[in-house]
């Protein structure tokens, strides 16, 4: 095995697993500091995406916050909600460790959805509940989530986190934005591009590790790594939230990686399929964590790619798989930018 990090104590200390070590991060203050967050600054996410109105037991509704250009609703916030339906129904001391969800319809950004939430099965160590995610009568997400009780492990191994920048060295979005805002020989189409991207509000702050792959300004390997941290504070004590976090965080900009490679193309059509998460470890969602995207394959208008989420101090806090449909047409201006 290369590139694996194993750990044989089953302290705290180095690798540490979520299900020996409920804290999270421990870098609170410092990171709060650092981004002027206090506590009356709340993170929109939870404060209103993944904030579920109740309408019966095991019924809830969700409303919108950012849609992609698309005008389909953006996979992450589905599954995001879906996972906080489904972890209302479990006990304080189970902790979601996987999902798997099938996106069968294109989410509607004018009407809201409703989770119906169905308890599956419940374990010792166990539980899993499925979910629905409905809009105009019809299913639009189905997903199933897992749920464990805390239990310690001798066994304990994670690969090593890629050696990139850290995110005080790089720039955000926005100053990336403004940096190509102002070059003169910008393209009309490629502007309003831009001051689209800067009006939208995603509730997510980025910092790409190298703007030219992330933008697919440059082509290159279908691999790429982004910083990135829910805006706002949510604080420390609730890891089933900071999972609903990360699994809304999980689906940007992950199915563009299997893009990278073809300058030649433009997408024409480019929907997540399907998509699974894995919960490793602890973390803070609202602290700044690598995004390690990559795609081993495409084929047959379609695309697979996986991620890596990585606490900033090394640590595989969570992965993720997913399929999307990948349809392009050749570019036919030579400049994007
Ligand atoms: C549309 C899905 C994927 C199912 O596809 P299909 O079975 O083909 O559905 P149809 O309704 O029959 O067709 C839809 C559309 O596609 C055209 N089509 C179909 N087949 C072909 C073909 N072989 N070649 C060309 N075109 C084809 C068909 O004509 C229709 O076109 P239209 O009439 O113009 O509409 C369905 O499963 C689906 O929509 N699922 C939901 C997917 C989804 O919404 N995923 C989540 C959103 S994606 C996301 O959030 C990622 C955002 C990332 C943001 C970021 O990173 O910045």
């Amino acid at each position: 095995m290369t590139n694996i990090k194993v750990e044989e104590k089953t302290s705290k200390s180095g690798c540490i697993s979520a299900l020996e070590a409920p804290t999270m991060s421990g870098n609170d203050g410092a990171d709060k500091a650092e981004s002027g967050f206090t506590q009356d600054l709340k993170s929109v996410l939870v404060t209103s995406v993944l904030n579920l109105e109740e309408l019966d037991i095991d019924l809830y509704r969700g409303r919108h916050h950012w849609v992609p250009r698309t005008q389909r609703l953006f996979g992450g916030q589905i599954i995001g909600q879906a996972l906080v339906a489904a972890a209302k129904s479990v006990g304080e001391n189970l902790y979601a460790h996987s999902l798997h969800c099938y996106f069968v319809r294109a989410g509607d950004p004018k009407v809201p959805v409703l989770y119906q939430v169905d308890r599956t099965r419940d374990g010792r160590s166990f539980t899993v509940r499925s979910v629905k995610a409905i809009q105009h009568g019809q299913p639009i997400l189905i997903c199933q989530a897992s749920f464990q009780v805390l239990q310690p492990s001798p066994l304990q191994h994670q690969f090593s986190m890629p050696v990139v920048p850290q995110p005080e060295e790089l720039p955000t979005v926005e100053e990336i934005i403004h940096q190509y805002l102002s070059k003169p020989d910008l393209t009309e189409s490629a502007k309003v591009g831009l001051n689209k991207i800067l009006a939208s509000e995603v509730p997510i702050e980025i910092k790409p590790v190298n703007p030219a792959l992330f933008y697919r300004i440059s082509p290159g390997e279908p691999r790429r790594y982004f910083w990135g941290r829910a805006r706002g504070y949510i604080g420390e004590g609730n890891m089933k939230l900071h999972c609903c976090v990360a699994a809304y965080v999980s689906d940007f900009a992950l199915l563009g990686t299997a893009l990278l490679p073809y300058s030649k193309y433009k997408a024409r059509f480019t929907a997540s399929l399907d998509h699974a998460m894995w919960f490793h470890s602890t973390f803070r969602s609202d602290e700044w964590m690598l995004y390690e995207c990559e795609s081993p394959w495409a084929g047959s208008s379609r695309g697979l790619v996986q991620g890596r989420l990585w606490r900033r101090d090394g640590v595989l806090a969570a992965s993720c798989a997913q399929e999307g449909v990948l349809r392009v047409k050749p570019v036919t201006q030579t400049s994007k930018l």
